[in-house]
């Protein structure tokens, strides 16, 4: 078996992609090459550009095959840059704008800082660290989270057997895109969606638009003090990573004390390999990076999860195997860990 290797210099440059897909998509480029080809300069018309520099954009793009130059001077996009646009079920853009956008460019550019000091560098670039956002920032990033939740979604589904319960406690749920997608496949379901008031404020609108509003319970509160009774299933998706273990271990303590002896804890997240290789796992080791640049937080091993859980009086019974994805190699490398309640002998 060969070893998949890339190219140091290619590695140095992978912000020249990165920028000129996202400022095509903000730019709105995507989504007027789907309604026809157009040249540089209708293009450039269309989106409020300068003609001559949305050229040399265009030529990056089919350089990147995301639009294909005709002979007739138009572009036209290909395939590839269908999730690029604006609005559609699929699109990407806003998780670009998580990453690719003025906040995260900045932050990127300390990481040397997390480096040196184990600490996140969030605060440096935009004065504030994470969740200490204003609404329009939370706005930003419950957007992006809803696009990610969306690619990940059908995985989840087709991995998890939902119909086995009777209610589902999605904690730190966001704006309920991944409830809504839950209980689109499960009618028999109902679930209560917990999280920040400012997250909360935004599920009304998306629970309505899947038809399922009227099976979901909007709980806001403080998952690092108690989290809802009653439920059969308690879900963290993308949550503990956040956090370093003491905090992770505080909010597992709130589910553990809210579950029942009979209920599981599914913790879906991105799990790290035991040893590092190329490529492996790619989303998993990138996403820890990410967050201890970003929030102070880590990606685990499943020794570090079974270590985790453990104190937090919770068995970690099932590891699945990853979730995979065609789409990205940023959603590699997540899996779903199932948990239940430890008696105080430490068996259930
Ligand atoms: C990375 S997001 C994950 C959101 C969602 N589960 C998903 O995967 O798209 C973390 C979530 O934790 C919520 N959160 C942060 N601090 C919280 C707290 N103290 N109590 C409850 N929820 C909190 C955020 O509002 C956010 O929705």
């Amino acid at each position: 078996m060969t070893t998949p290797r890339t190219s140091a210099l290619d590695l140095l440059f992978g912000h020249l992609p990165a920028q000129i897909v996202h400022t095509a998509g903000e730019l709105g480029v995507f989504d007027h090459l789907a309604e026809r080809p157009r040249t540089g300069a209708e293009l450039a018309g269309a989106t409020g550009a300068d003609p001559v520099a949305t050229v040399r954009l265009l030529r990056a793009l089919s350089c990147l095959g995301l639009v294909r130059e005709r002979d007739d001077g138009s572009f036209a996009a290909t395939p590839e840059a269908a999730p690029l646009r604006a609005g559609t079920d699929g699109s990407v853009l806003p998780l670009g704008r998580l990453f690719c956008g003025d906040e995260a460019w900045r932050t990127w550019g300390n990481l040397a800082h997390s480096v040196r000091t184990g600490r996140p560098a969030l605060s440096l670039s935009t004065g504030k660290g994470a969740f200490e956002w204003d609404a329009g920032e939370f706005a930003t990033f419950y957007a992006g989270m809803a696009a990610h939740t969306r690619l990940l979604a059908p995985r989840l589904l087709a991995r998890v057997d939902f119909a086995r319960f009777g209610t589902i406690v999605d904690v730190g749920g966001a704006d309920g895109t991944l409830l809504s997608a839950v209980l689109t496949a499960h009618p028999g379901l109902d679930a209560v969606l917990f999280d920040l008031p400012v997250a909360i404020g935004g599920a009304e609108a998306v629970l309505t638009a899947a038809g399922v509003r009227d099976r979901v319970r909007l709980v806001t509160g403080d998952f690092y003090r108690s989290v809802p009774e009653g439920g059969d299933a308690y879900l963290l998706k993308n949550v503990l990573y956040d956090w370093d273990d003491e905090q992770a271990g505080r909010i597992l303590r709130a589910c553990r004390a809210a579950m029942g002896p009979e209920a599981v804890l599914l913790i879906v997240e991105p799990v790290l390999p035991e040893r590092a290789e190329p490529m492996r796992d790619f989303g998993a080791v990138m996403n820890d990076v990410s967050m201890l640049l970003n929030t102070g937080g880590q990606a685990r091993t499943e020794t570090g999860f079974r270590a985790l859980t453990a104190a937090a009086g919770l068995r970690l019974d099932v590891v699945g195997p990853c979730l995979g994805s065609p789409d990205s190699r940023m959603l590699q490398g997540y899996r779903v860990l199932e948990c239940s309640p430890m008696n105080d002998g430490g068996q259930r």
